[in-house]
């Protein structure tokens, strides 16, 4: 019989599931979202077969629930399955950056019996939303399943079946661990990537050219600060404890630097760019899907009409598609004006060979 797949909340990390679910699984695939655009949008893209009324209505004949929301709103989630007369096989998974305090709320509130597992694929973008959603998005990234006392292996094993589409990498931690790691290589990041906006943005007040001059090293380690508000709001109070350990952790090393700048001690200051240099070069090689910001290529194009139509056609003519297309507001904010966003590096490159030769010049902001 045709197994059934139900995601609550069907947004970037859901509906790239969706769509890695339906690759390998003859499986139909329904979901609920509080918003009817989402949903709408989701079956026009073919992501879903059928949106759900309610989470009562699909959770009931579900093998395998999926929870996608924001992490907040997976607490409440939880509490109206518990209350569900569902399939006694099925298993409940989230997909929330944070685990302890899910897992928690899955211990106290799921009815003896129940299977859940906690799940936290280790890669996603800044992007949100079902048309930002991406069947590679997760190839070759760290999936992390949290096993509990809610799950046995053979439950574990059901579910990583239903995720080997992903192709990603699974591993099994423990919610605690997990929340330290990811609060420091992913959580905290967030934060200093806010902060320093935050202080060029405060500058820019006084010396406005700041904001125009703003390239290289400055976009790309504050990329992530374009990522959703209320997403990352929502972590940082979940993960709250270990982000109080970093930023003292990080008051200490700033208070070092101070020291180091104040000594205009230059042996330590290098040292301490080549201790960076050192770890950061033998971190493993970026790989398509290990975190990616999508496959975007800036096009400087010039202002004439007919002219976006006119670079959509040669990728066309060229068998090369376009996942996404934007027109920047700002040409002072970014190199060219028109943003293109592929499915792959390698649509990219011929992307970007292609428009090379028609002469458009083309930038990559990662
Ligand atoms: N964005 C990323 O790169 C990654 C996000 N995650 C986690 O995945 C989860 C989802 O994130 P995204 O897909 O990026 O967010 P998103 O904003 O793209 O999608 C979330 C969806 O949940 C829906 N929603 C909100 N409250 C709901 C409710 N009560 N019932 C039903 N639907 C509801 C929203 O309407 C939206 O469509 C979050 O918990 C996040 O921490 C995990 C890995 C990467
Ligand atoms: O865009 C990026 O680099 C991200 O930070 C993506 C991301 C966001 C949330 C996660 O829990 C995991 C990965």
């Amino acid at each position: 019989m045709n197994k059934h797949v139900f995601i609550i909340g069907l947004g970037l990390i859901g509906g790239s599931l969706a769509l890695t679910i339906k690759e390998g699984h003859r499986a139909t695939i329904s979901a609920f979202d509080v918003s009817e655009e989402q949903l709408k949008l989701a079956l026009a893209l073919g992501v879903i077969d059928m949106a759900e009324p309610s989470i009562e209505a699909g959770a009931k004949k579900a093998d395998l629930i999926i929870i996608a929301t924001p992490v907040k709103q997976t607490k409440q989630i939880l509490q109206t399955i518990a209350h569900v007369d569902g399939k006694p096989s099925a298993i409940i998974m989230d997909v929330g950056s944070t685990k302890s305090d899910v897992m928690q709320t899955a211990e106290d509130w799921l009815p003896e019996g129940t299977c859940f597992i906690g799940g936290h694929p280790m890669a996603g973008s800044h992007k949100s939303g079902v048309e930002a959603a991406n069947k590679r998005l997760f190839e070759n990234a760290f999936f992390v399943l949290t096993p509990s006392k809610r799950s046995t292996a053979a439950q574990l094993t059901i579910l990583k079946q239903w995720l080997t589409g992903t192709r990603a990498t699974m591993i099994e931690m423990d919610a605690d661990e997990h929340d330290k790691i990811a609060g420091a290589i992913s959580h905290f990041p967030h934060l200093i990537a806010a902060a320093l906006v935050g202080q060029v943005s405060d500058l820019s007040a006084e010396h406005p050219l700041a904001m125009r001059m703003a390239a290289g090293g400055f976009r790309d380690i504050t990329r992530i600060a374009s990522s959703s508000p209320a997403m990352w709001r929502d972590i940082m109070l979940h993960n709250r404890q270990e982000m109080l350990d970093a930023v003292d952790d990080w008051q200490e090393r700033m208070r070092q630097i101070k020291t180091m700048l104040e000594n205009a001690s230059d042996e330590e200051l290098f040292t301490f760019f080549a201790d960076a240099k050192e770890f950061r070069d033998a971190l493993p090689v970026k790989t398509k899907g290990a975190i990616p910001s999508f496959y975007d290529l800036y096009v400087d194009v010039p202002d004439y009409p007919g002219v976006i139509s006119e670079v959509t056609k040669m990728l066309a003519d060229q068998g090369i598609s376009i996942t996404n297309l934007r027109i920047m507001e700002t040409r002072e904010d970014i190199l060219g004006v028109l943003r293109l966003s592929f499915r792959s590096e390698k649509d990219r490159k011929k992307a970007e060979e292609c428009l090379g030769v028609a002469s458009y010049p083309t930038y990559v902001a990662t």
